[in-house]
């Protein structure tokens, strides 16, 4: 069965009322490739999340940026998972580098919520990655290997998964993975998926790019036969997101 494509914009910590009208305003008018080829996921802060499910047309869903790791109760501050499904909220993104590095969420926590999450109905995009220094002193592999083994020691429903591999030294920062880079990373994942988790899971798995993704270099990424879509963050909030659904085009010419 081939991976459908797909796309998240994760709008990060941005954004007014006013805006978010803006945003969901211009995405509502963009002519984009049906949602049975392509899947479009808009990810804004919390506060926002109704608002834009609201407004937004029907074949677009919503994630949210985090969840609290369990049942929801005392704890100051976070929303549970229990809320997102409450709120009729499909996805939630979890583990996002900015959680792990400003944060300090550890492999395990970002195991724990995705399995809390899945165990709840809800639909996971899994963040993995590793900084500069990781990938200059050749521990790539082994890094998103260990974030990945992490999620799989607890999560069951893969069907709900989609992993997001995105280098931290990508993210914000314009320099973009090549897609050579890109795809390398994507293909150990699948075999790792293949060997650890399954034949099935490994075959059927979204692995999508993020760091860097814009209108301009969507179109390369999207050719790579193991890239299966985007998580793109400053590039979600402009007209060039629309381009970014559209690379899907691109990929199919070139299959
Ligand atoms: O973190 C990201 C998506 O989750 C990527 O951010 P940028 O597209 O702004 O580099």
């Amino acid at each position: 069965m081939a991976r459908k494509f797909f796309v998240g914009g994760n709008w990060k910590c941005n954004g007014t009322i006013e805006e978010v009208k803006k945003i969901v305003t211009m995405l509502n008018e963009a002519e984009i490739p049906s949602k049975d080829v392509v899947e479009v996921v808009v990810s804004p802060p919390f506060v926002f999340l109704p608002l834009v499910k609201s407004l937004q047309r029907p074949d677009f869903q919503v994630a949210a940026q985090n969840c609290w790791v369990r049942k929801g109760g005392a704890f100051t501050g976070e929303i549970s998972a229990e809320m997102l499904v409450n709120l009729g909220i499909p996805w939630v993104i979890l583990g996002h580098s900015e959680r792990r590095s400003l944060l300090n969420e550890s492999n395990e926590f970002v195991g724990d919520k995705v399995a809390y999450a899945l165990s709840l109905g809800l639909k996971v995009i899994a963040c993995i990655g590793e900084t500069l220094q990781q990938r200059e002193s050749g521990s790539t592999m082994a890094v998103v290997a260990a974030q990945t083994k992490a999620i799989a020691d607890k999560a069951s429903n893969w069907a709900n998964v989609v992993l997001a591999y995105e280098p931290v030294w990508a993210i914000g920062t314009g320099k973009v993975a090549t897609p050579d880079q890109a795809q390398e990373v994507h293909l150990e994942l699948r075999k790792w998926l293949h060997d650890n988790v399954g034949a099935e899971v490994a075959a059927t798995t979204r692995i999508i790019y993020g760091g860097s993704v814009n209108g301009a270099n969507c179109k390369e990424l999207a050719a790579q036969p193991d890239i299966d879509g985007f998580l793109v963050g400053g590039a979600s909030l402009k007209r060039e997101f629309i381009d970014i659904i559209k690379s899907l085009r691109v990929r199919k010419s070139q299959l």
